[in-house]
């Protein structure tokens, strides 16, 4: 079924019934995971959201949520510190780059098939490496994927996949039944069961929080269980890294970083909030749009021209939010919805403060870099970018660039040199390498006045903290600070006084009482043992594109030799695919990135390099298969359908033993779906497929998810039990035997004398 939406701003929807949630008590804000403050004030707007076509024609499994007059909060961080502290679980995406970081130590001859001509890491950055290990290497954008090429002599070909089969468009005999446009991807019909279901499991869940051990269900089990996963990844990287990378990170983790002394300083005074200029907002529990136009607002002639040329005309609510509270000057900490418009929120003030700088001196020999924007990954600085360009087509003398991983240092440097910006995107690692190595560029940083971390939670979990706290501590203190993401836990909260001004806004478009995610987007999950699995996810895209022609999927896989696996798997089924992750040399995935946005009928299989604030067009599906490093990237992963208030959907493809997840996503509108039928013959192609793989492909995919469920504290804490499902996974890939790791490896995983295990 072809997709075929109207544009955003044209239709006006009438409102809703109005609910109007009550504002939680302190005692609430300790034992909710979405916990408001008692200072949050709420304001009523109206309400305008553009038409839908609608796709899934009941929300039945998302009780409470329609007809909720949207509430939106704003509190300064005075107001915010004097909230319950509650550390939530940590970001740790670090396990699937650990794990494959892992995979490289042993002695591969898989890498050197044939050298990559694209792989294109600077001398720098590899220099770099050797001092960064893995913890540092995840994409710390710089030297991501060239960090644990650092460990190998050669380098991986880059272009087998390439050569993938064309899309399959024949409309075929549903697996799941009717066609999607009356059920979705895994049936619509099964929706009331499945919320019967998902009741009956939380039932289950709940009971199992008392019997087991409790990972469970109330916050202080995940107060826990982050402080020990992130124990967890501290003693995997503690063991393999080297002395000095070591003791950096116990630095970090030790709170003698810059985020924990000033967490621990700050006192925080209550900050009344000023409504006076606040635009009028339209909103609904998923409308994106706000009724402000950009014209309504401060902002240079040129700017606006170049926002009226880029089709935008009414602000989004996070625009209209944050915008008049930026202009003014203010610290700012937003939490919006994915696919919001974040991106036009933070740049298009920063824009303006450009604009009202002094113009530059082609003569300066060091002319300052007024805003710097940093990103946790490649694809997402590259794509800001992109926006400020966008934005910026009438100021000809404001220039942009940016800095990354992936890509030659000294052809930066000389970039840097050739046409001096005063717009700087970059990506914490590489960021970094230019302020320690790059003459003249920590004077240009002098020049900063505003700092946007994008991804904020991301950027300030651990495994980028120390390159952030380096790069706060190479601009100057007297700057304005803009941070923003889709998801803010409360640890973020704790934390980014270090970065923020005391009396920082904190302003949260996700209104009271509702999920972090799209209504929008149906999301469901299938549990299935893992020998099921690859003939699960055929199925699942097969029964996806045979319903929905125009397809645009995303296929998500823990970590980045898994994908590589996946993406063999799926291309030899035929099916139209591409791939992303950190093994991949920067030009292929910037290649890849372009071609999938524009695209339609293709299939994105991707680790979660492309998980967080990648706008890609009309995506139909996300699909993940595995456990999600936490909460916050399930949403982001989810959060790239369903973008600008359309519709998408999600599932989530786990094992029985990985159910648990489920528990900490529980206030998300996630049901069960029914168990797809995998007839004999769909059975047999796929083995057929997987026979047909590289060896090398599946041992390190089998190494990598090894690595990967072991910092998983909930299934690599039974060190027994992971190896047996390892080579439960390692049977699933068609291999009768596991592949042997060296015990270099196992040593390093802590995993010597397991049984199960095969060295070498
Ligand atoms: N005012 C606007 N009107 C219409 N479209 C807009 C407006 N502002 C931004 N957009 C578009 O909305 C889309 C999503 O924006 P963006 O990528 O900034 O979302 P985001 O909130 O940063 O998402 P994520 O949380 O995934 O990073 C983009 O295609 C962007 O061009």
């Amino acid at each position: 079924m072809s997709i075929k939406f109207l544009p955003p701003l044209r239709l006006l929807n009438p409102s809703p019934p109005v609910t109007r949630f009550p504002l939680m008590n302190v005692g609430l804000s300790i034992n909710t995971r979405r916990s408001i403050p008692i200072f949050s004030r709420v304001f009523p707007f109206k309400l305008k959201y553009p038409g839908f076509s609608s796709r899934f024609s009941t929300r039945s499994f998302r009780p409470g949520t329609t007809g909720s007059r949207p509430e939106f909060t704003r509190r300064t961080g005075a107001e915010r510190e004097r909230g319950e502290a509650r550390t939530s679980k940590s970001l740790v995406e670090d396990e699937a780059e650990l794990s494959d970081w892992v995979s490289d130590l042993r002695t591969n001859s898989f890498r050197g098939r044939v050298t990559s001509e694209d792989e294109s890491d600077s001398d720098m950055g590899r220099h770099n490496r050797s001092k960064r290990g893995p913890g540092r290497d995840r994409d710390s954008g710089s030297n991501r994927g060239g960090g644990r090429e650092g460990f190998s002599m050669k380098r991986r070909r880059e272009s087998d996949s390439d050569e993938f089969g064309e899309p399959t468009r024949r409309r075929t005999e549903s697996t799941f039944g009717p066609p999607r446009k009356n059920r979705g991807t895994l049936g619509l019909q099964n929706e009331k069961r499945g919320q019967g279901e998902r009741d009956l499991w939380l039932k289950r869940d709940d009971k199992g929080v008392k019997g087991e051990r409790g990972f469970i269900d109330d916050d202080d089990d995940e107060v826990d269980d982050g402080e020990d996963e992130r124990k967890g990844l501290m003693r995997n990287l503690g063991g393999l890294v080297t002395e000095e990378e070591s003791d950096d990170d116990d630095d970090g983790d030790n709170g003698n970083g810059i985020f924990e002394k000033n967490a621990l300083s700050s006192t925080g005074l209550k900050k009344e909030f000023d409504m006076k200029d606040r635009p009028s907002l339209s909103s609904s529990s998923d409308s994106f749009m706000s009724e402000t136009r950009f014209d309504q607002c401060s902002i240079s002639p040129l700017s606006l021209k170049g926002i009226k040329d880029a089709g935008y005309e009414n602000m989004t609510v996070v625009q209209a939010a944050t915008l008049p509270v930026i202009v003014k000057g203010k610290d700012v900490l937003a939490k919006a919805k994915t696919g919001t418009g974040k991106t036009v929120a933070f740049l298009l003030p920063s824009i303006e403060v450009v604009v009202k700088s002094p113009p530059l001196d082609r003569d300066q020999k060091r002319p300052p870099i007024i805003v710097l924007v940093i990103c946790p990954t490649r694809e997402l600085a590259t794509q800001a970018a992109t926006e400020a360009n966008t934005l910026l087509k009438y100021h000809p003398s404001i220039g942009v660039q940016v800095v990354i991983g992936g890509v030659r240092i000294a052809s930066e440097q000389r970039n840097l040199q050739a046409n001096p910006c005063q717009i700087l995107v970059a990506t914490p690692g590489r960021l970094k390498d230019h302020i320690e190595n790059t003459a003249g560029f920590a004077t240009r940083l002098m020049g900063v006045k505003v700092l946007v971390l994008d991804e904020a939670d991301r950027l300030l979990d651990m495994g980028f903290r120390k390159d952030i706290e380096k790069i706060i501590a190479a601009i100057p203190k007297q700057r304005q600070t803009l941070m923003f993401s889709a998801t803010v836990p409360e640890e973020v909260r704790q934390i980014c006084h270090a970065a923020l001004k005391r009396d920082h806004e904190f302003i949260n478009t996700v209104e009271e009482g509702t999920e972090d995610t799209h209504s929008k987007v149906r999301q469901m999950h299938v549990i299935a043992p893992l020998d099921k699995q690859f003939p699960l996810l055929y199925v699942i895209l097969k029964d996806h594109i045979a319903d929905d022609p125009d397809y645009k999927v995303i296929v998500f896989c823990t970590t980045a030799r898994v994908t590589g696996l996946v993406a063999g798997l799926l291309g030899e089924l035929n099916l139209n695919i591409r791939e992303i992750h950190s093994r991949k040399a920067q030009t292929y995935r910037t290649r890849v990135s372009n071609e999938f946005r524009k695209s339609r009928g293709l299939i994105l299989v991707t680790s979660d390099v492309s998980a967080r604030g990648v706008d890609y067009p009309d995506v139909t599906l996300v699909l993940q298969v595995g456990l999600p490093a936490s909460r916050e990237q399930y949403i982001h992963r989810l959060g790239r359908t369903g973008r600008k208030g359309k519709e998408g959907e999600g599932i989530l493809l786990l094992a029985p033993w990985e159910e648990f997840f489920l528990s900490t996503v529980k206030d998300l509108p996630l049901t069960k779906a029914p168990m797809p039928s995998i007839d004999p013959d769909t059975k047999k192609k796929v083995e057929r497929a997987l026979s047909q793989l590289d060896m090398n492909s599946k041992q390190a995919a089998y190494q990598a998810w090894l690595g990967y469920y072991n910092s998983q504290k909930k299934v690599g804490s039974d060190k027994y039990r992971l190896v047996e499902l390892a080579n439960e996974f390692s049977r699933s890939m068609g291999l009768d035997t596991p592949p042997a790791i060296p015990k270099l490896v196992l040593g390093k995983m802590g995993l010597r004398n397991i049984p199960g295990l095969r060295t070498k």
